[in-house]
């Protein structure tokens, strides 16, 4: 695997106002990269500068090995960005503003092109109406066709999903797997945990200007610690006792009556809890193994030091 998009040590200030401290992160090629960031810590700036709208002060971006500020030209023919603000026209049908977008990109056949799409974004029933017409869901399904337009081999997307109902995220994300499996490079940026599980194939986690972590969703979760253990006793009699025979175990009491154990390997820790808990006849009313999640590790890494 070859990395297609490579950003070193980059460098932000507005005015006194530094946002990005420096930025170092690597996407492979065919894969999706979701950089996942809390409001305002910089994320549509470190796109911006990836997409050479925006100089940065220091380092280094380039994408299929060309220095993005060096050769504009070119690497404009890889890429699509999709910002967060629609750039769709209000005024104008779908399928017209598909044709104006292929028109300015030289693409031939305008007119295949924009019924090609869509139909593959499922708004061919809306093909005649004006786009002020179009639902949230919509519209991000046109801006994403829209990106599609000359087959970019990159498709850098800015928060594409925030604002839509739960359904029409699902429709997006489904769209963006298919985008993925068609070959393309997306790169993402999002607030939304979810959406960086269900779909990053490496997530980094931008804070105070710096990709603090990177990692696959499953590397991301396993800094918020291991799998635990939830038990649960029909009284806190009970859950005294069973408290008192899991000794060396890492137990913390949730409530009264159930207590939480860190699992280091989840199926050997259970059985032997278990098997403790039936010598000494202690039954819990209810078990379960949690896993963490992004949530977990959200809160760890954005915990004020
Ligand atoms: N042109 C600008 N001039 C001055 N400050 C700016 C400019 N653009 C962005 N900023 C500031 O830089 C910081 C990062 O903004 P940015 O839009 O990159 O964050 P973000 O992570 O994309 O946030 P959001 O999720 O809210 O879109 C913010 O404090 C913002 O006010």
């Amino acid at each position: 695997m070859t990395n297609i998009i490579e950003v070193a040590n980059i460098q932000k200030r507005f005015k006194t106002k530094t946002v990005l401290t420096d930025v170092t992160l690597s996407v492979e090629t065919g894969t999706i990269y979701a950089l996942l960031g809390a409001n305002g810590s910089g994320k549509t700036t470190l796109l911006k500068i990836i997409t050479g709208l925006l100089d940065q002060d220091n380092g280094t971006v380039s994408i299929s090995h060309l220095e993005v500020r060096q050769h504009q030209q070119e690497i404009q023919r890889l890429f699509s960005y999709s910002a967060q603000a629609s750039t769709v026209d209000d005024v104008l049908t779908g399928h017209e503003n598909l044709k104006l977008i292929a028109k300015l990109r030289h693409v031939s056949n305008p007119n295949q092109i924009a019924v090609d799409l869509l139909n593959e974004f499922k708004l061919s029933a809306a093909v005649n109406k004006r786009v002020a017409t179009y639902s949230g869901g919509m519209r991000r399904r046109l801006d994403l066709a829209m990106s599609l337009v000359g087959d970019p081999e990159i498709l850098f997307l800015d928060e594409p999903t925030t604002g839509l109902d739960p359904l029409s995220r699902n429709d997006l994300w489904e769209t963006i797997r298919k985008l993925k499996k068609a070959g393309k490079t997306i790169f993402l940026t999002t607030q939304y945990l979810e959406e960086a599980d269900l779909l990053a194939d490496q997530i980094g986690f931008l804070k105070d200007g710096r990709i603090i972590e990177t990692g696959t969703p499953a590397e991301m979760k396993q800094l918020a610690g291991p799998e635990k253990l939830i038990l649960t006793f029909e009284t806190e009699q009970l859950l005294h006792q069973a408290t008192s025979q899991l000794v060396g175990f890492d137990l913390s009491p949730i409530n009264d009556v159930s207590l939480s154990v860190k699992l280091p390997d989840t199926v050997q820790t259970v059985m032997d809890i278990l098997s403790i808990l039936q010598n000494a006849a202690l039954k819990p009313v209810s078990f379960e193994v949690t896993a963490p999640t992004l949530d977990d590790v959200f809160m760890q890494l954005t915990k004020e030091v």
